[in-house]
């Protein structure tokens, strides 16, 4: 997966993943899932301690060898699975394959290894520096200079809470629900819960009080303030959770969106909300897509490195590269270009993303400034951003990293939130 750079989500996606992945039952999946996840999630710390577990190194050609043991590690290190499965299936996984077959004493040894220093290993993980891919690494020292950097690697070693937003977002409400569901109140106006449960199975979900959104994504779509009676755009709309923030709100929304898969998950995301019928869907790109009218609002969540995004894709880092990050810096400030096109005079324009480096978001809002005097920057306020006035920087923008939003006390592990970028214009009149 990460030799031929594919996405974890190509593989692991419940109609398009690869075939093993969709011959496995829902249980099995979400096994496999929670294998992958610690695996990629720790990718460089458990590649350092085969290195140093094995005296000699493993022979040429042992890609399977190592994937076998590593996943082995994960499991655990990191995983709640019963040790003697982790290690039974590793060593059966090895003497399966005939060219590993004679390695299967040292995949036990290892497993067992594992089991017995465990504590020992997981401290030193832990206060070992970040083992990210170098580029990255050095990217994001770059970036944020070496404290926050090592900060931001340090929240990419555990998982992300999951957050909600309540389709109601009154003080009342929000009180009433982080009580039902035992979860923390964001000051952003979020839900966080405090343990990893099955989501469909949570009060609420079947009657769509809620949906699961990181407090940072549901940023964008609250820059606009009250949309009510508006008609709002939704470019790159896909699966829809600003979208269904903004029909919420009380804006007649058009969702658009290049794919038409995802734009099925859409429909059926708001269809459980009880908002389909406020929402036209409009499968098509944006550089394609014609409108008669021009919007009261256009938002543009444009695709991204997603390197905001590593507490949940932690495959990223080791699947982008630096070309593409230039590249779709480029896609970006052409979507922008055309976004604009479709924004009323006096009407506002959003552009975000969730990357967290500067030339996908600061660098595009800045060029289009430049470029388009026509549109005169709205900063964001501390009143738009109860809570995080922190993410908002000198220049009006919202930039958020994982490092951002700790909580405090007992609740210091449920901390930080993802990286996203938002910018805000109004059209002049
Ligand atoms: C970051 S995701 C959007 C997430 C979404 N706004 C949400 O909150 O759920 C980016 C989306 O852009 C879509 N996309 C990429 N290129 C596009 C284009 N040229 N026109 C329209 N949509 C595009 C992708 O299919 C993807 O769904």
């Amino acid at each position: 997966m990460v030799d031929s750079r594919t996405p974890m989500d190509a593989l692991t996606d419940d109609s398009h993943g690869h075939p093993h992945y969709l011959a496995l039952d829902a249980r099995d999946r979400s096994l496999v899932r929670a294998m992958l996840m610690a695996a990629l999630r720790h990718r460089g710390d458990l590649e350092a301690l085969i290195d140093r577990f094995t005296d000699r190194p493993l022979p040429g050609g042992a890609a399977s060898l190592r994937a076998i043991i590593h996943l082995a590690l994960a499991q655990i290190l990191f995983l709640d699975v019963p040790d003697h499965s982790a290690v039974d299936l590793a060593v059966e996984a090895a003497r399966t394959d005939p060219r590993n077959r004679r390695f299967a004493g040292l995949v036990n040894a290892l497993c067992r290894r594992a089991v017995r220093d465990r504590e020992k290993i997981l401290d030193a993980i832990a206060r070992s520096p970040s083992r990210a891919p170098g580029w990255f690494a050095e990217r994001l020292t770059e970036i944020y200079g070496a404290e926050k950097a090592a900060a931001i690697e340090a929240c990419h070693r555990r998982p992300a809470p999951i957050d909600l937003t309540l389709a109601d977002e009154s003080p009342e409400n929000v009180a009433l629900w982080a009580e039902r569901l035992g979860a923390i109140a964001l000051p952003t106006g979020s839900l966080r819960l405090t343990s990893h449960t099955a989501i469909t199975e949570l009060p609420g979900y079947a009657d769509g009080v809620w949906w699961v959104q990181d407090a940072a994504a549901a940023i964008p779509a609250r820059l606009f303030g009250d949309v009510a009676g508006q008609r709002v755009l939704d470019l790159c709309a896909a699966p829809g959770g600003k979208t269904a923030q903004l029909v919420e709100r009380g804006a007649t929304v058009t969702a658009l969106d290049q794919s038409a898969n995802r734009l099925k998950r859409l429909a059926a995301n708001l269809d459980r909300l009880g908002l389909a019928d406020r929402c036209e869907t409009v499968a098509a790109s944006l550089f394609d897509h014609g409108a008669d009218v021009p919007f009261d609002a256009v938002l543009l969540d444009a695709p991204c490195s997603s390197t905001g995004t590593v507490r949940r894709h932690p495959d990223v880092p080791w699947t982008k590269t630096p070309e593409d990050i230039a590249k779709l810096a480029a896609l970006q400030a052409r979507m922008l270009e055309r976004a604009a096109d479709f924004v009323a005079p006096g009407g506002t324009l959003v552009f975000s993303n969730c990357s967290l480096d500067p030339s996908e978001g600061e660098d595009v809002a800045r060029a289009f400034s430049r470029e388009h005097a026509n549109f005169e920057p709205l900063p964001v306020t501390d009143d738009d951003l109860p809570g995080l006035s922190s993410a908002i920087t000198g220049e009006g923008f919202v930039r958020t990293t994982p490092a951002d939003l700790p909580l405090a006390g007992d609740e210091a592990r449920l901390g930080g939130i993802d990286g996203f970028f938002a910018a805000r214009w109004r059209r002049r009149v």
